[in-house]
């Protein structure tokens, strides 16, 4: 079975553009809960665009499944994460500046700065989950650096599968087929939605996660959210 962690970073993008309370993420977080969310991602930016800092620190107390926090190890990053001390961090290495996640780490180029990162967060408790390209070297590269897990980056094999490429997978298995070699845990996610989430599964084996927000929330427009988080809950079984 593959968990489902629900990214709420839209829920925050939408409370955001009227400065209130509404959505309020806190019960949306504990309702896609109650619906059979296994997982709760957040993916805080510098500029608190969406998802602020205080809302990772108030959902701490909130979240009762998996908690899933995703940034790039600035210092404030780092801070936080040990300060809440989720299940799960996602190392992303988003500019400053990027619209969304838009590259995996070189986990080659960046071996002696991810080993400090992943030690800390190791040492603290925290399981380590580090976002990658499917490229087999840098899945080789993601076991050098000690990380528990490794997050596919998913948006290349959502464009293809979008435009009915479906050989874009090819990639993804093979870099899947080497982490489950190595023994490191495998994670996906970005763009990932009820259309192209079944193919993935049928093709990666192990795959132990995936986080979804921005098409989940699309389809509960139409659909509703408890509705959408039962369909990926049945096609992740
Ligand atoms: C790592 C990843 O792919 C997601 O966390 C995605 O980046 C969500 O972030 P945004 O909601 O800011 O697009
Ligand atoms: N790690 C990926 C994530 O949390 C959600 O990405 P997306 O579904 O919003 O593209």
């Amino acid at each position: 079975m593959t968990k489902l962690s629900v990214n709420i970073n839209k829920l925050a993008t939408l409370r955001n553009s009227r400065g209130g309370n509404a959505p309020d993420l806190l019960k949306s977080a504990k309702d896609i809960e109650s619906f059979g969310g296994q997982g709760i991602t957040i993916h805080p930016r510098p500029d608190e665009r969406h998802i602020r800092y205080q809302d990772a620190y108030d959902l701490k107390d909130i979240v009762s499944t998996e908690f899933n926090i995703e940034g790039n190890p600035i210092p404030k990053f780092m801070e936080m994460v040990l300060a809440i001390k989720p299940t799960q961090v996602t190392l992303v290495p988003d500019a400053e500046d990027a619209i969304t996640s838009n590259a995996g780490w070189d986990t080659i180029k960046n071996k002696d700065f991810l080993i400090d990162v992943v030690d800390t967060f190791k040492a603290n408790g925290i399981r380590t989950s580090i976002f990658v390209d499917p490229i087999e070297e840098m899945v080789e590269g993601a076991k050098e650096v000690g990380t528990d897990r490794i997050e596919l980056y998913t948006e290349s094999y959502a464009k293809s599968f979008s435009e009915g490429n479906k050989k874009s997978i090819v990639p993804f298995a093979n870099a899947a087929k080497v982490a489950n070699d190595l023994g490191i845990g495998i994670n996906a996610g970005h763009d990932l939605s009820l259309d192209n989430i079944s193919f993935f599964k049928e093709h990666i084996p192990n795959l132990l996660e995936v986080s979804i927000g921005h098409a989940l929330i699309c389809e509960s427009l139409y659909l509703g959210l408890e509705n959408v988080i039962n369909m990926y809950l049945h096609r992740l079984q």
